[in-house]
């Protein structure tokens, strides 16, 4: 109930703060379409009096009353519901927003492997969008209780017993109602995996990225039995919690059937006795029928309401994911210039719910204006690495060092304005081409002659040259005049959009050229070195990539050698080759497979 209650007051408040105008003016027609119900039923208690009296002209005025109440009702509802509706709509894009905040809300990305943090966003995915009813189901039910406070007062004047009958009669359909919902977002909960899995499948297999591998696997059928066994988890868990509910709710509205029949007759029994009127029977009866009607209402309507009270619950559980707590003080800039460069010192990293150490007991010194490169096998954890110097993820052990300060000191968002990075799994923003590369230094993004010098940079000037409108062409399916583009030419745009700041104290390459040819990712990294030589007087700045190709590696003044979440071997690529060990087996073997 407090779910219900809090959830429905935090609607209000966002109503509210998003339009006052249309928030007062929804609550108005609301409460005249519901307080017509009570007084209409009043006004033909009289009229039947009046008629049963032979007073004809009574009659007829109440008559045209009821029949002027009828129409502002049918009205009022009418303009209410358009209300809800916008206001709705303004809500859910509001609440739409947030989750696209929250979703990237925090400095890291641990709390994208967490479970729990996946089981709310998938729910809070689906369920947002359901919000358009939940205002409706709001304004109803403050309707609700004025109507219920009208139809007391009514009752009361008629049959005092009546006046405690009805509400206690309300009680077993509301609180079954109640009941009911609980045990569904139970389900929803206890479901939410099985529904994540099933959406995901449907994403792969409705996304025209993967339509290629899906055919010549010939994945069709075998991702359909899987959504299929999954959405069969769902609508088991969630089928049973509908029936239940179901069942519960019926028999609280049995009860209120009973209660309407024992009231009705009541009235009766008094008007046979000589102590009401014959209008008193008809008030009664419309009056109950109305009761009886918007019990049913309020039973949707709190379910709804119970329905959003989790949804911003779920939001304040995610929004509490998100936020980090910080254990070292924030108290320090990142420098202006490198002078020593960046030390990891006896740093382990374990991923979040796992307990293998991806990362361990690594100590290495990036000096300030070199170039380094990261080789090793797969999963050697060359990218842990680099996500652990973006600030992506804190080491679970040791320290990372800038120039001797800890970057846990340095807040995370200055020490990112300070860095650049092309990532190997690149972002396709469906955006005009020049915003897409200018993305990645968000003051020049309008700047089309900065934009032009990072994608020279980036050699990636021939893909603009090729599209219809140079920068302006927008890109990808969302347009219907889109331009597509092949998967090279977008990883083009990704590096030009990580070579957008011009020097960063940090530059980082996690294989965004593994789309291109050997021989342009040479060139490119031939133009980083060249850049790296020229930035490193000024700002000490360090180029740090990844490569698998090692006619790249070869030219770092550092190279890593990663095995296993350790370093086994660091140095130049003539000291490496003469010291004949993991690195130079490596390269033996690329260099052959070339011959
Ligand atoms: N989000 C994650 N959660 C748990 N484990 C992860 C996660 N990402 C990577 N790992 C594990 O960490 C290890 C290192 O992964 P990482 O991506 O750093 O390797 P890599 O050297 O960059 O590999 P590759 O050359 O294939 O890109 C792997 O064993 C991988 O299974």
């Amino acid at each position: 109930m407090r779910q219900t209650v809090t959830g429905a007051w935090r609607l209000l408040r966002i109503a509210w703060r998003l339009d006052r105008r249309k928030t007062a003016s929804a609550i108005f027609l609301m409460f005249g379409h519901v307080t017509m119900g009570p007084v209409m039923a009043a006004g033909l208690g009289v009229m039947t009096d009046a008629v049963v009296a032979g007073d004809g002209t009574t009659a007829a005025w109440y008559g045209v009353l009821v029949a002027i109440l009828v129409m502002i009702t049918l009205t009022f509802g009418n303009f209410a519901h358009i209300a809800y509706t916008e206001l709705s709509e303004i809500a859910e894009r509001d609440l739409t927003e947030e989750l696209m905040l929250l979703s990237n809300g925090s400095e890291g990305i641990e709390h994208h492997e967490r479970a729990d943090y996946a089981d709310e966003l998938t729910v809070l995915r689906r369920d947002t969008r359901k919000l358009t009813l939940a205002l409706e189901a709001l304004f109803g039910t403050l309707g609700l209780v004025l109507f219920g406070l009208l139809t007391a007062i009514l009752l009361g004047r008629v049959n005092l017993v009546l006046l405690l009958l009805m509400p206690i009669a309300a009680l077993p359909p509301l609180l079954s109602g109640r009941w009911a919902e609980t045990r569904i977002d139970r389900a929803k909960t206890s479901t939410a995996e099985s529904t994540r899995i099933a959406l995901n499948l449907f994403r792969l297999a409705t996304s025209a990225r993967f339509g290629g591998e899906l055919r010549v696997f010939g994945l069709r059928e075998e991702l359909l039995r899987r959504h299929r066994q999954e959405w069969g988890r769902t609508s088991r868990g969630l089928a049973g919690a509908y029936t239940r509910g179901g069942a519960i709710r019926a028999a609280g509205q049995v009860l209120f059937g009973l209660a309407y029949t024992g009231a009705v007759l009541l009235v009766i029994r008094d008007v046979v006795a000589g102590k009401g009127t014959i209008g008193d029977v008809v008030l009664v009866m419309v009056l109950a029928s109305q009761v009886n009607h918007q019990v049913i209402t309020a039973i949707t309507l709190l379910g709804t309401l119970q329905r959003v009270g989790s949804l911003l619950q779920r939001f304040r559980v995610v929004r509490e994911l998100v936020t980090v707590t910080h254990p070292a003080p924030v108290d320090r800039e990142p420098p202006r210039r490198l002078s020593d460069g960046i030390r990891l010192d006896d740093v382990d990293f374990v991923y979040p719910g796992t307990d293998k150490p991806v990362l361990s007991g690594v100590t290495l010194t990036l000096p300030a204006g070199a170039s380094v490169a990261i080789v090793g096998e797969n999963g050697a954890g060359k990218s842990t690495l680099v996500k652990l110097l973006c600030g992506m993820y804190q080491p679970s052990r040791g320290q990372i060092l800038v120039d001797g300060v800890d970057l846990r000191r340095i807040p995370v968002h200055a020490w990112r304005e300070q860095i650049s990075a092309g990532f190997q799994d690149f972002a396709r923003f469906e955006l005009r081409t020049g915003d897409v590369v200018g993305l990645g230094d968000l003051p020049r993004m309008g700047d089309d002659g900065a934009v032009a010098v990072a994608l020279d940079r980036a050699q990636g000037t021939d893909v603009v040259e090729r599209l219809e409108h140079g920068l302006d062409t927008p890109l990808g399916k969302s347009y219907t005049n889109g331009a597509e583009l092949s998967g090279g030419q977008w990883q083009k745009l990704a590096v030009g959009r990580a070579l957008m700041r011009e020097t960063p104290l940090l530059l980082v390459l996690d294989e965004p050229t593994s789309a291109l040819d050997p021989q342009a990712e040479h060139r490119l990294f031939e133009l980083y070195a060249e850049q790296a030589r020229q930035v490193r007087a000024s700002r000490g700045a360090i180029t740090l990539f990844v490569s698998h190709r090692f006619s790249t590696v070869r030219m770092a003044d550092l190279i890593i050698v990663l095995r296993d979440g350790r370093v086994v071997e660091t140095g130049d690529h003539d000291g490496l080759m003469l010291r004949d060990g993991l690195y130079a087996e490596l390269f033996g073997l690329q260099a052959k497979a070339y011959r």
